[in-house]
């Protein structure tokens, strides 16, 4: 079976968890479209929530397949939010994400989220974070090059993100993303306050202590992860 089918397994298996009159925090990212995919389906067969997206991109797909749409302004909370992670580290569910570019919106949705559920196949589990992919972090495009440098003297290559045409990625907060490049993370909670305490950080991609469950899936099937299991 292919990593996308495993992706969508763990989406189906996580849109189960979303009951009536829930507000749901709706992630970014290949996997989690396999959930507002799902998400639009329960609610047309009549499930009633309403969803706060962490994405432009997911802010559209959202509407397109019918789910109502809320914000801040009207839930302080969410019940529920369902997203996917580039690395989920096994035991502590710490979080390396923004590979996709939406780690601001995703952050301050997790952060209001009773409940964090990561879904992904099973190439996401690591031991330790970073073992697999660059950590992204979202700056001012203002004094980039200067963040970098103080970024860099915390041990990694930090490089800005570019599209396809080769101009500097723009995230949906109009910030630039530097892929920074460490050795393997030993204390990411250290390395995560070490990052944000740097002038012309506006957040990380380290999700430290904020996922509360994972659904893994892969050749041994679907696995329900929660913190220390
Ligand atoms: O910015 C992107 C998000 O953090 C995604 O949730 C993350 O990159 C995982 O994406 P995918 O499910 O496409 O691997």
């Amino acid at each position: 079976m292919s990593a996308s089918e495993y992706k969508r397994q763990a989406a189906e298996f996580a849109a189960e968890m979303v009951e009536d009159g829930m507000v749901v925090g709706l992630g970014t990212g290949s996997t989690a479209a396999f959930v507002v995919e799902a998400l639009g389906r329960r609610h047309k067969e009549g499930l009633r929530f309403v969803a706060i997206p962490t994405s432009l991109a997911t802010e559209k797909q959202a509407l397109g397949v019918g789910i109502p749409l809320t914000t801040f302004g009207e839930h302080a909370r969410v019940n529920l939010t369902i997203d996917g992670a580039d690395e989920i580290q096994r035991g502590t569910l710490n979080l390396i994400k923004g590979l996709g570019g939406a780690l601001l919106r995703e952050k301050i949705v997790a952060a209001s989220s009773d409940r964090l559920v990561i879904v992904a196949d099973e190439t996401k589990l690591v031991d330790h974070l970073g073992m697999k992919t660059l950590l992204p972090v979202e700056v001012t495009s203002f004094g980039w090059e200067s963040t970098a440098r103080q970024i860099e003297r915390l041990g990694a290559q930090a490089s800005p993100r570019r599209n396809r045409e080769g101009a500097f990625f723009v995230s949906d907060g109009g910030n630039l993303i530097l892929d920074c490049r460490f050795p393997v993370i030993s204390d990411a909670g250290r390395l995560e306050q070490d990052i944000r305490s740097i002038v012309g950080v506006v957040e990380s991609g380290l999700f430290v202590g904020m996922g509360t469950d994972a659904i893994v899936a892969g050749g041994e099937g679907i696995a329900h992860l929660t913190v220390g299991a």
